[in-house]
């Protein structure tokens, strides 16, 4: 089994000849086994992205490994998710579950599909057309979970459930990934729910990965300080956002020397370290890929 789930090499997407590039020059590694947030505001690129990974769409340019094969080979072995979970709105949820089963033969669990149907409270015999969105979400997660994928791809999955079962289906997905292995890329907008379940970070922005890599090590990689307003001192790092109040200087920033000894540094949070980036794209990228200690800055 391969020791990296999916992994990107000057990916690039365009939406035909003259459209303009939904991604561009996207290169990550996610290692197997691990929870990825794919975060990014309207637009970036991640609902693109996770069909890629799922072999629903075809690269422009460069390359996607999945599961240590190429995206379409791999389906089999990937459950994926979509945005607007396509079902069949005349099928009953039973019969789509026997659906999953017809088309998964030899690896369909049905009593983890099952489960997921039953802690919804939903009448197996309820047609998918006459569900509510949440309720339509459950069953596509239950027909994926059911799969007993290797890597779950799912394009905003909490966003139309309410906060009961948004907790109880991440503790689902959690549950899955911990007992099997199960490498997870989930995309929200919601950083503060991610936090305490992802391990793994991607930030998509216009296109281009701006973060990527093990989000304690994002984290480590850097600073929020504070001190006396004096920009030069910002000089010597690589700054993502600064601003000065009066005369005090404050910037997140990933130190490249040492600090002046009056500054204070305190450990940004996920959702500041998100938030710093997304307001300002032009702050330097960085990927960091734990197997191979590879570090970039762009
Ligand atoms: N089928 C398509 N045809 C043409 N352009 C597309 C298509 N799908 C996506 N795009 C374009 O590609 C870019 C990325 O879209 P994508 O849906 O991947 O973004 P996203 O990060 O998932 O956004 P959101 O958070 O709003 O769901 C956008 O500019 C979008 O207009």
């Amino acid at each position: 089994m391969s020791d990296t789930a999916i992994e990107a090499t000057g990916l690039g997407k365009r939406f035909g000849r003259r459209g303009g590039w939904a991604l561009r020059d996207c290169a990550f590694r996610l290692p197997a086994g691990r929870v990825c947030a794919v975060v990014g505001p309207n637009g970036a690129g991640k609902s693109t992205l996770l069909a890629l990974a799922a072999g629903l769409l075809p690269p422009t340019e460069g390359q996607l490994r999945v599961l240590g094969t190429g995206p379409a080979a791999a389906r089999p072995r990937v459950g994926f998710v979509a945005q607007d979970k396509p079902l069949y709105p005349q099928l009953t949820v039973a019969e789509t579950l026997r659906m999953g089963a017809d088309l998964n033969p030899g690896h369909w669990d049905p009593a983890v599909a099952e489960q997921v149907v039953a802690r919804g409270d939903l009448d197996p015999g309820a047609r998918i057309r006459s569900l509510s969105g949440g309720q339509r979400t459950r069953v596509a997660l239950a027909l994926a979970l059911g799969k007993r994928p290797e890597l779950l791809l799912l394009d905003e999955p909490m966003a139309d459930l309410d906060p009961l079962a948004r907790h109880e289906l991440m503790g689902t997905l959690m549950a899955q990934a911990a007992q099997y292995g199960t490498t997870i890329a989930m995309s929200s907008h919601v950083v503060a729910e991610l936090e305490d379940s992802c391990d793994h970070l991607l930030l998509v922005g216009d296109g281009r990965i701006r973060l990527a890599g093990d989000i304690d090590g994002l984290l480590a990689a850097h600073l929020r300080v504070s001190g006396a307003a004096d920009r030069a001192g910002l000089d010597a790092h690589a700054v993502v956002e600064s601003r000065v109040t009066g005369r005090q200087l404050t910037a997140l920033i990933r130190p490249a020397a040492p600090l002046p000894a009056d500054w204070r540094t305190s450990a940004p949070s996920l959702e500041e370290l998100v938030l710093a980036h997304l307001r300002n794209p032009q702050a330097p990228a960085l990927t960091t890929a734990p197997a191979a200690t590879e570090e970039s800055a762009a």
